[in-house]
């Protein structure tokens, strides 16, 4: 997948457009952060300030008579920093979750519009990847990265004014190795960065024979491909682990040459702290003080490298979900259409529903064709029938009629009531045209949800009635839950032809004008297609039909057939003119039926 640059600003951007609605949340966990930062600073003074106050000897001070009331000090600030810590944490976590939720929402809305070009591009495992845990990462690092970038900073700068107000020579000693902590930092982050990229693409890879295998495990088994398939798994799966491995051993460098700064500048603040202290430039307790400020300050500029690279991380996670943001939506119709604002696509209407192929010619890739010239009509209210080997280009053809797929300038041109397709808006054209697919996908929820698909508000005698036509009624009734039967991995396993003749229940509950037929019979027996085919003539009398088959039978009744041959129309009539031409549809004809067979067919 190819990765495009998001800049800095683009991620502040997205950033803010996720924050969305929560902005508040996140303004309040700042700020609560801050002030919880500010009162942890004012202990090591309320310490210094007792240690001196009871070695000066100064007896009779009301203070040192009542150590107390710095004791209760102590305590209260205590208490105040861990309810304003608890309200930063509490609003972070609501921040993070309304910032995930709008970054999934609009991931998946608009990968919803994305083209069928880019999903044939895309591996399926890395899109959820994408949309699921770059998402964590990210949100990951708004919660708790970007706020701890915020609370280092703001106690990196009270700490040494604190510092500086005590002790300047002491203070720079700790000064000095801030820069030399945060440039090893850095450099550190650079070198991961890249490491995670490929990190990342080796789990989608994994992701993907994963979800492949998890998917279709049937013909796993059915082949015996269970061994390749492991051997596959191991592949990706030692690639995964080795990268891992490596970033561990390099986070492992990172930690202990990170120690070994730390023990360093904990050491040289002790030295040079005792030899102030001896030459009396800094007291008992400023010195005490002054160690605490030290090491609260250690672990989070240490820290620094850990949120840097987690930053890294999130940074890759950022372009590999802006991918998604950036990538073109399907084209929704003409522009002078999409930008009437008085646009209303549903009192659009498509005028006639004849439709009209015009030298059609097609490449999913540069410069390998699929179909070729292709001219034909078919007049509203008709049945138009193809016919053709595998990959003669038969699905390409109604893929293109319903724009899954854009024809290219200068490649012809397809109309329907002779207005060019590609002027009608998206959502009307596929309103009108009722689509069963070759493979028929079903949702993992009830038969009435699944046929209701199309019309969500249909009523369970509409759906009946489609479910009729379609001779799958009988079927569903003989289930003990009816049509509230659950379909999918925790419900039934439906047979190949009742999961089609579902997909064609909920084409006909469409009502659409236009209704298209993608193999769709194939897994019934021909006696049901014959029943099914003359069910719709029956009752979808004025639908336009198109018709694709391997099978002659299903085709003979069409007002006419057009057989495609690798990409080319072989020949186009009706059944009674293609048997008297004597070409290939002939000769398929007469492989495919028995003379008894025809005989009876032509009787
Ligand atoms: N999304 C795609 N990307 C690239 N090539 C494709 C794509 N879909 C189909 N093809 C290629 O286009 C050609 C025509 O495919 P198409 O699916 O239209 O054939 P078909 O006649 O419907 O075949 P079948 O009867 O097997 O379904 C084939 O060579 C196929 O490999």
């Amino acid at each position: 997948m190819k990765i495009i640059t998001t800049t800095k600003y683009r991620k502040l951007h997205l950033i803010l457009r996720f924050l969305h609605g929560s902005k508040a949340y996140f303004a309040v966990a700042v700020a609560a952060s801050l002030i919880s930062t500010v009162l942890n600073a004012l202990t090591p003074q309320i310490f210094r300030f007792s240690i001196d106050e009871v070695l000066s000897g100064n007896e009779g001070s009301y203070l040192s008579d009542n150590l107390w009331i710095l004791a209760m000090t102590i305590v209260t600030v205590a208490v105040a920093s861990g309810i304003f810590t608890y309200v930063s944490r509490t609003n972070t976590a609501i921040a993070g979750e309304n910032f995930a939720k709008n970054l999934r929402d609009t991931l998946f809305t608009h990968a919803q519009k994305l083209p069928m070009k880019w999903h044939d591009r895309n591996q399926t495992g890395d899109i959820i990847q994408r949309c699921t845990s770059d998402v964590e990462v990210i949100r990951g690092f708004v919660v708790t990265q970007l706020l701890e970038v915020f609370r280092t900073a703001f106690l990196v700068i009270t700490s040494f004014v604190m510092m500086f107000s005590m002790n300047v020579k002491l203070s720079c000693v700790v000064l000095l190795f801030v820069p030399i902590v945060i440039v090893y930092s850095t450099v550190f982050y650079k070198l991961i960065a890249k490491r995670f990229t490929t990190a990342d693409e080796a789990e989608g890879e994994l992701s993907t024979v994963v979800q492949e295998n998890a998917t279709g495990v049937r013909v796993v088994r059915a082949f015996g491909r269970e061994q390749f398939e492991m051997e596959r798994f191991d592949e990706k799966n030692n690639a995964f682990a080795k990268l891992w491995i490596r970033l561990g051993t390099l986070s492992g460098v990172y930690w202990g040459i990170g120690d070994l700064i730390t023990g360093l500048q904990v050491v040289a603040v002790i030295i040079f702290g005792v030899v102030e202290a001896v030459n009396g430039f800094i007291s008992v307790g400023e010195f005490i003080a002054f160690a605490a400020y030290n090491s609260t300050l250690v672990w989070p500029i240490r820290g620094l490298g850990r949120i840097l690279s987690d930053m890294s991380k999130a940074g890759v996670s950022f372009e590999r979900v802006d991918y998604i943001i950036r990538s073109q939506e399907e084209e929704y119709g003409k522009e002078s259409v999409k930008n009437n604002e008085a646009f209303d696509a549903s009192t659009y209407e498509v005028p006639a529903y004849d439709i009209s192929f015009h030298h059609v010619s097609f490449a999913y890739e540069e410069g390998k064709d699929v179909l070729q010239d292709i001219s034909f009509t078919v007049p509203e209210g008709r049945t138009f029938g193809i016919l053709g080997g595998t990959g003669s280009g038969k699905s390409t053809v109604i893929q293109l009629l319903s724009r899954l797929y854009e024809l290219k300038d200068n490649k012809g041109s397809i109309s329907i009531g002779g207005r060019e397709i590609k002027d009608i808006p998206i959502e009307e054209l596929r309103r009108n045209i009722g689509m069963v697919l070759q493979e028929p996908f079903l949702y993992s929820r009830t038969i009435r949800e699944n046929i209701a698909a199309s019309v969500p508000d249909a009523s369970m005698d509409e759906i009946r009635y489609a479910a009729q036509i379609a001779c799958i009624d009988e079927a569903i009734m003989s289930f003990p839950d009816g049509y509230e039967t659950l379909v999918g991995e925790r419900g039934v396993t439906l047979s190949g032809g009742q999961k089609q003749r579902i997909a064609i229940a909920r084409m006909l509950l469409q009502k659409a004008p236009i209704m298209v037929f993608d193999d769709s019979l194939s897994a019934v027996d021909s006696q049901t297609d014959y029943n099914i085919r003359r069910a719709l003539k029956e009752n979808m009398k004025e639908a336009t039909v198109i018709l694709i088959s391997h099978r002659v039978t299903s085709l003979m009744g069409a007002d006419e057939i057009m057989v495609l041959h690798q990409g080319k129309i072989e020949e186009c009539g009706t059944h009674g003119e293609l048997i008297q031409r004597n070409g290939i549809y002939r000769k398929i004809y007469e492989i495919q039926m028995s003379r008894d067979d025809r005989k009876k067919m032509e009787g």
